[in-house]
């Protein structure tokens, strides 16, 4: 990884800080993987007391991060039942025009939705690589997170839905066996073509244009002008939302590492919650 990456999660990590952690928080979740190691060095960095906050973490590394930090870490079942939590930080693979992104690379996906799915905020740190006009443009999968016992149907199911090959994530074993979430279940990694947006959708549904917003790089086959496709699947062409609701139902699998659409108490008791961003970050999905 070089320097300059470094620099630039570094750099994100603290503007996303310095801009949304709350004045007294009593809940805050804390995302996985390597950015958010600079989300919780910048939070020890604010001049402000945090002793009293309690950091949710999202899966082992997360929970060790916040311990490591000296912060106070409480697990997801143990937050009061009303209660909800008032920002959580996260990374991502890849994040797209309309702030969707996609997350588990490595192998956390879902305690980060628990998490996520139960916060007023929705704060995502990435670095300038990973932002790109439509899903599975330079990051090449999804991850799905599968009971073992049930990974060869699913693996199956992919394909029924246009994925090209699903694969078990290794993990890197002598005896080669398939590496195992903090679940202890299985990460499928499966291919698909660049997804649609919603604003995709919105056009192909009101437009017989066939040249998709923002050149979707899919290719005119039909499905971008046709309104009854609409990103469903057709000739593999997939929406985002589509996409995970369709892999989110099939049988054995747990989660699915599409972040889309609402979050907050408001997804969480059934209402919505607006889209907003800036460069570097994406907050209220
Ligand atoms: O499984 C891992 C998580 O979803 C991470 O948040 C995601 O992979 C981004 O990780 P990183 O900040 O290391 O690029």
């Amino acid at each position: 990884m070089s320097h300059g990456i470094e620099e630039s999660k570094r750099a994100a990590a603290v503007q996303a800080v310095r801009e949304n952690f709350p004045p007294d928080p009593r809940f805050v979740g804390i995302g996985s993987g390597t950015t958010i190691v600079y989300v919780v060095e910048a939070i020890n960095a604010l001049e402000q007391d945090v002793s009293r906050v309690c950091f949710v973490p999202t899966g082992h590394q997360s929970r060790q991060l916040i311990l490591d930090a000296g912060l106070k870490a409480v697990q997801f079942d143990s937050i009061p039942e009303e209660a909800v939590l008032d920002i959580c930080f996260d990374g991502a693979d890849e994040v797209d025009e309309d702030l969707n992104c996609i997350k588990g690379g490595g192998a956390c996906l879902f305690q980060e939705k628990l998490v996520a799915m139960r916060s007023k905020k929705f704060i995502c740190v990435a670095d300038q690589r990973k932002l790109q006009s439509r899903l599975l443009t330079s990051w090449p999968s999804i991850p799905i997170e599968v009971a073992p016992i049930a990974a060869r149907q699913v693996l199956v199911r992919l394909r029924e839905l246009g994925s090209p090959s699903p694969h078990l994530r290794e993990g890197h074993t002598p005896n080669g066996s398939p590496l195992k979430t903090d679940q202890d279940f299985f990460i499928i990694d499966a291919p698909f073509p660049r997804l649609l947006t919603s604003s995709d959708r919105k056009s192909t549904s009101t437009s017989t244009s066939t040249t998709p917003r923002h050149n979707a790089g899919v290719s005119n086959n039909g499905a971008d002008n046709d309104s009854r496709s609409e990103g469903r699947g057709k000739d593999g062409i997939w929406e985002v939302e589509h996409l995970a609701n369709a892999i989110k139902s099939i049988e054995g699998v747990l989660e699915v590492g599409i972040f889309s659409g609402r979050t907050g108490p408001e997804a969480f008791w059934g209402g919505g919650w607006e889209r907003d961003g800036a460069e570097g970050e994406s907050q209220g999905r």
